[in-house]
C-alpha cells in the first residue's frame, strides 16, 4: 500500500453533504430507531450528533506529511529500537459504524533521522479517526511512518475490541482481535521481530 492509497481516502470538505442534511439523515434513523425525532430530549440531538461526527471523523481532515513532517538528525548516533507502547485510541469499523477500542504499539529502526514521539501517536489518532478494519489500520500507521521517515524498519501491533461483536451479532464481550504489520527489518530478521514483541509484552 502506497501514500496515495492512503490520501485517496480522504474525501474533499466541499464534495460532503451539507449539515442540514447530515443533521436530516440524523432524523431518519431516530425514526428508524423507533423513536420521534420531535419530541423535546431528541430536539437538539441531529445537531450534537453531527457535531460528534466532526469530532469522531477529524481523520479525514489531516494531512499525514504534516503530521510526520517534523524529524530529529541529532540523536548521538542513537540507532535502536524506539518503541511507543499503549497508545490507546477509538476507532468505528466500516462495516457497523461501531465503536473499536484498542491500544497501539508503534515501533521503528531509525535509518539516521527520528521522529517526534508524540507524532507516533498523532498518527494513530489520525487513522483511528477514520472507519476502518482494523487490518487497513495497522497497514496504514506503518506505510506512514515508512514512506515519510524512510526507517530501517516499522513495527505495529494493534489489540482492540470490536463493540458490533461485543453488543450485537455474535455478542462476544471480551475477546481481543490482535494484528501486526511489520516492515523492512522488523519482516527480514526475526530476531528484531522477537525483540520488538518482548518490548511491547515486557513490564
Ligand atoms: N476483518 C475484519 N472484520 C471486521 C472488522 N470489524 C468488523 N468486522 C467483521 O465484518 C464482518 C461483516 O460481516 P457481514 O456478514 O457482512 O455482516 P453481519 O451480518 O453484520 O455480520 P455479523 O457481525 O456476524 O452479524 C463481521 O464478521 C464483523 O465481525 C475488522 O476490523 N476486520
Ligand atoms: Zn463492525
Amino acid at each position: 500500500m502506497g501514500m496515495d492509497a492512503i490520501v485517496n481516502k480522504l474525501a474533499p470538505l466541499d464534495k460532503r453533504p451539507s449539515r442540514e442534511e447530515a443533521e436530516e439523515a440524523v432524523r431518519v434513523l431516530l425514526r428508524w430507531a423507533g423513536d420521534d425525532p420531535a419530541r423535546e430530549g431528541l430536539i437538539d440531538t441531529p445537531k450534537r450528533v453531527a457535531n460528534a461526527y466532526r469530532e469522531l471523523f477529524s481523520g479525514y481532515d489531516a494531512d499525514i506529511e504534516d503530521v510526520l513532517g517534523t524529524t530529529f538528525e541529532e540523536v548521538a548516533g542513537y540507532d535502536d529500537i524506539v518503541l511507543v507502547r499503549d497508545i490507546p485510541f477509538f476507532s468505528h469499523c466500516e462495516h457497523h459504524v461501531l465503536p473499536v477500542i484498542g491500544k497501539a504499539h508503534v515501533a521503528y529502526l531509525p535509518d539516521s533521522r527520528v521522529l517526534g514521539l508524540s507524532k507516533i501517536a498523532r498518527v494513530v489518532e489520525v487513522f483511528g479517526r477514520r472507519l476502518q478494519t482494523q487490518e487497513a489500520m495497522t497497514a496504514q500507521i506503518a506505510t506512514a511512518i515508512d514512506e515519510t521517515l524512510r526507517p530501517q524498519g516499522v513495527a505495529v501491533f494493534i489489540e482492540a475490541e470490536h463493540m458490533c461483536m461485543a453488543m450485537r451479532g455474535v455478542q462476544k464481550s471480551g475477546s481481543t482481535t490482535l494484528t501486526t504489520t511489520f516492515t523492512g527489518r522488523f519482516k527480514d530478521n526475526a530476531v528484531e521481530q522477537a525483540r520488538f514483541m518482548s518490548m511491547v509484552r515486557g513490564r
